[in-house]
């Protein structure tokens, strides 16, 4: 669904960006003229200590929130323009996220949390939606779960149904938040392995949040984020 570039241009352009919360008693900046790009296919992973400014990183990315100053272009949309319904539109043809903490739907089985965020939608899609999400719950190993709620799966087959949630949409960039955080090693090295084998075949591009040095040496690239009142940031090859 993404839109097609010119090739010279990065899928992802982040352009002298500045974040800050509003707290009681003044301004939390969090991000301070932070600028990278990300090319289409790459796999980037962000790191930093806790409360860098991570999360709000993937929240402007994603649309979920706007920075204070600076320019998001994402598959050449102003991202950092969009509100409300165009940013719906911008992630519904755009992103597929994938949480620490999953958030499926507890009352849906794992098909229909598949399902769940292209439904509205269901009848212009021009394809099967219900025939998809069952493929993809088979691609992500989970032919004979696909009637299960949340409930009734294991950490790791609940980030499964998330990732096959997440790809639902044919998203050209993946943006995940610590998506093995919650999961043992040896699970968390096999929901890896899926995003990461998903992400070659579809050549998607990943941005993900890791703490996990060892996942961040896989990446193509790591952006780093510090925290400090400069927030330095680097990107190392
Ligand atoms: N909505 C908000 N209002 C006020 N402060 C916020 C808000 N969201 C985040 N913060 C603060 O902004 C800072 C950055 O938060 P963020 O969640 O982006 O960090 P992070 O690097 O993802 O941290 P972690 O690794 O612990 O998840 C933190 O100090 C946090 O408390």
């Amino acid at each position: 669904m993404g839109t097609q570039l010119t090739q010279e241009q990065a899928l992802v352009q982040v352009k002298e960006v500045m974040k800050s919360y509003a707290l009681p008693n003044g301004s939390l900046p969090v991000l301070q003229t932070l600028s990278f790009e990300v090319q289409a296919g790459e796999f980037m992973a962000i790191t930093g200590p806790s409360g860098c400014g991570k999360t709000t990183l993937l929240a402007l990315l994603g649309a979920l929130d706007q920075p204070d100053q600076g320019e998001i272009w994402i598959a050449n949309q102003a991202v950092h323009t969009l509100k409300a319904v165009r940013a719906a539109d911008y992630r519904r043809q755009t992103i597929g996220f994938v949480f620490q903490l999953f958030y499926l739907l507890p009352t849906l089985t794992a098909l229909e949390n598949v399902m769940a965020p292209l439904m509205p939608y269901r009848r212009q899609l021009g394809f099967d939606l219900k025939q998809r999400a069952q493929e993809l719950l088979e691609q992500v190993g989970l032919a004979t779960r696909m009637g299960h709620t949340p409930a009734r799966l294991s950490g790791g087959e609940q980030q499964r149904v998330a990732i096959a949630r997440a790809l639902i949409n044919r998203p050209p960039i993946l943006l995940a938040d610590e998506p093995t955080g919650n999961l043992d090693p040896a699970t968390g090295s096999e929901i890896l392995e899926l995003l990461r084998a998903q992400q070659r075949q579809e050549k998607q591009t990943l941005i993900m949040i890791t703490h996990d040095p060892n996942i961040a040496a896989l990446a193509d690239r790591t952006l780093s984020l510090a925290r400090s009142t400069s927030h330095e940031q680097a990107i190392t090859g």
